[in-house]
């Protein structure tokens, strides 16, 4: 009995999946029109490093004028150099902006217009600053929990709030946001990031169904770990539990994660997701979130199930993890 509704779920996937990928082709390569970034003003929070500074890069590439805002200086007016190296045309201008996307809305509103008189008006906000903190919720301190609650999340609200007035008289543009495959489920030792994180898919749906009617596109990333400075920074005291948990989803280059959020963003898709697991996940997590892609929405309808099901052998997985390091940790504490 088993085998036989196995054996129907298979075909049902198989099947699923070969139509998608007709029509994905066809949507992909001829029906969806990327915009065109020529010329545009993009901003980027969290542009001088990882994943911001590897999207800058995309932008410039494509013709872009960015504007980069984080909190270091020197750090900032080295990312400029080294995206200034990719600009495809000589008039364009890459502007810093040492701003704290935690500190004050005042600040914030001066920012925006400070980078739009420079560089003229936004067509697209990419919320990137952030940080993660890997921690037992009993090690995490409440000062931390407002902290990643402050900038996670609280950064990309200000930002977006400062510039959805001028996107919507424009009738163009498009918000990114950075979240994470772990704002998607939440894992041993990110309970307080994930809080952040999934704050930021409330925030994005919302603002999505704000914004349509203005022809305002929303997109909101969940990336793997990636390699990046701040991703060696999280490693130095990351429960052994989260590391191999997180490990299950791979590892990505910025620049991948970057080159796909682009695209995406530019496409007006709401999710953004990087790997295999990204992509399942995004699909058994797809919810009430905005249709922006019928294929995905027709993988999502026909596969949920199943994926599912593929999602309680990955959670079993995980509990093995957490049991394991536990019984190691006792272990080690007898023998001393
Ligand atoms: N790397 C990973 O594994 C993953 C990362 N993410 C998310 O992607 C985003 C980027 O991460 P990643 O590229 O790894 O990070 P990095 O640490 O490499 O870069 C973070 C950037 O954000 C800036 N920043 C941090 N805090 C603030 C602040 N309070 N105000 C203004 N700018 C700030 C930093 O500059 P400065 O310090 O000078 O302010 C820097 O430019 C984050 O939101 C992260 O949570 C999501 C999934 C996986
Ligand atoms: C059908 C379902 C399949 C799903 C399998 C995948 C499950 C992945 C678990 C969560 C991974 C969390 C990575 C967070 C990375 C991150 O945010 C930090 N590195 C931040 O710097």
């Amino acid at each position: 009995m088993l085998h036989i509704i196995w054996d129907l779920m298979t075909i049902e996937f198989v099947i699923v999946t070969g139509i998608a990928l007709i029509f994905g082709t066809w949507v992909g390569f001829y029906a969806a029109k990327p915009r065109s970034l020529k010329g545009k003003h993009v901003m980027i929070t969290g542009g001088s490093s990882g994943i911001g500074k590897y999207l800058a890069i995309e932008c410039a590439k494509n013709g872009a004028h960015v504007s980069l805002v984080a909190r270091n200086p020197a750090l900032l007016e080295e990312a400029r150099a080294e995206i200034l190296k990719f600009a495809s045309a000589a008039e364009q201008k890459v502007s810093c902006f040492s701003t704290d996307v935690s500190g004050p809305y005042e600040q914030v509103e001066r920012t925006v217009l400070q980078a739009e008189e420079e560089l003229g008006p936004l067509f697209l906000l990419a919320n990137c600053a952030g940080y993660a903190k890997a921690a037992r919720f009993e090690d995490t301190s409440v000062e931390e929990m407002k902290k990643l609650m402050a900038v996670n999340y609280l950064g990309a609200a200000q930002f977006s709030r400062a510039v959805i007035s001028g996107m919507k008289g424009r009738r163009e543009g498009s918000i990114v946001f950075v979240s994470s495959q772990g704002g998607l489920c939440g894992i041993y030792g990110f309970a307080a990031y994930a809080a952040s994180k999934f704050a930021l898919r409330g925030l994005a749906e919302a603002l999505a169904m704000e914004l349509k009617p203005y022809n305002l596109t929303v997109t909101v990333s969940f990336p793997p770990d990636t390699d990046t400075p701040g991703f060696a920074e999280e490693n130095k005291d990351k429960p052994e539990e989260t590391r191999l948990i997180s490990e299950s989803a791979g590892l990505f280059s910025p620049e991948t994660v970057a080159k796909l959020l682009l695209d995406h963003s530019l496409k007006g898709k709401f999710i953004s997701t990087v790997g295999l697991e990204g992509f399942l996940q995004s699909t058994v997590c797809a919810g009430m979130s905005p249709v922006t892609s019928f294929v995905d929405l027709l993988i999502q309808v026909f596969s949920m199930g199943l994926v599912r099901l593929v999602s309680a052998f990955y959670l079993f997985k995980f509990d093995r993890i957490v049991v394991k390091c536990m019984e190691n940790r006792d272990k080690k504490k007898r023998s001393l």
